[in-house]
């Protein structure tokens, strides 16, 4: 499947944070977006979703406008920057709610074995956060946005969360953001980055210099 999102115009209040810009994401293909902070990257990701508004945009599914929010369609999921399992909820009852074999989690994470019964806010804010990303990415959507996955998780769990994702993406299109950049450029098939509130298709790590998202000593 092929989605794309085009000619979003988005303000908040008489400051514009995006116009014009255009994302696509593809089934088999891991989309990376970049971008400073505050360049509208988690703007992006809720509009894709339809979870935020704005003056104008079109969302179109292989080539066709769909016009309805897409969280409503359920063929999209987004994780967003805050979590979304409630504290008090146990985790075998998290993946039961949203349909997700804990038996496959744990063979991946042994770790979590004999924690069933563990209530969500009983595990750190990485593994809260490494639960949450591996819900949302073996949901049954077809699109999966993810803002900011890799920010709390420690450099183990954040190559096991890649390589899923490699495999996960055969069957569904993913869009990542993150700071962690080297990462983002690392899963990436195809690379955007926001910039004075366009979107740049990246062709080659040193566009990232000449758009000044990193500086020439950083890619050494
Ligand atoms: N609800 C809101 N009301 C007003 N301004 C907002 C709102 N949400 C975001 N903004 C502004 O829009 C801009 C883009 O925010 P956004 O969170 O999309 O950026 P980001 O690229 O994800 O940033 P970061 O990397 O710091 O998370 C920022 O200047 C922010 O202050």
């Amino acid at each position: 499947m092929k989605f794309e999102i085009d000619n979003i115009e988005l303000y908040f209040g008489n400051r514009q944070i995006l116009h014009g810009v255009y994302l696509k994401a593809e089934t088999g293909k891991i989309t990376g977006v970049l971008g400073a902070n505050g360049s509208g990257k988690s703007s992006l990701l809720k509009l894709f979703f339809g979870s935020l508004n704005s003056t104008h945009k079109l969302v179109r599914i292989d080539n066709n406008p769909y016009l309805k929010p897409l969280f409503k369609s359920g063929l999209a999921k987004y994780l967003a920057q805050q979590s979304f399992i409630p504290p008090e909820m146990k985790l075998k009852t998290g993946f039961h709610f949203f349909k997700v074999s804990l038996k496959k989690f744990t063979h991946i994470f042994p770790e979590f074995k004999n924690t069933e019964k563990h209530r969500i806010k009983e595990f750190s804010s990485g593994q809260r956060r490494l639960i949450e990303i591996y819900i949302c990415i073996n949901s049954r959507a077809k699109l999966i946005l993810l803002d900011e996955p890799f920010s709390h998780l420690s450099p183990s769990y954040i190559e096991k969360i890649k390589e899923l994702l490699q495999k996960l993406k055969k069957e569904k299109a993913i869009v990542i953001t993150d700071h962690m950049y080297k990462h983002i450029l690392d899963a990436s098939d195809e690379l955007y980055l926001l910039k004075n509130g366009c979107s740049k298709l990246i062709k080659k790590k040193s566009d990232l210099e000449d758009y000044r998202y990193l500086n020439p000593k950083t890619l050494q």
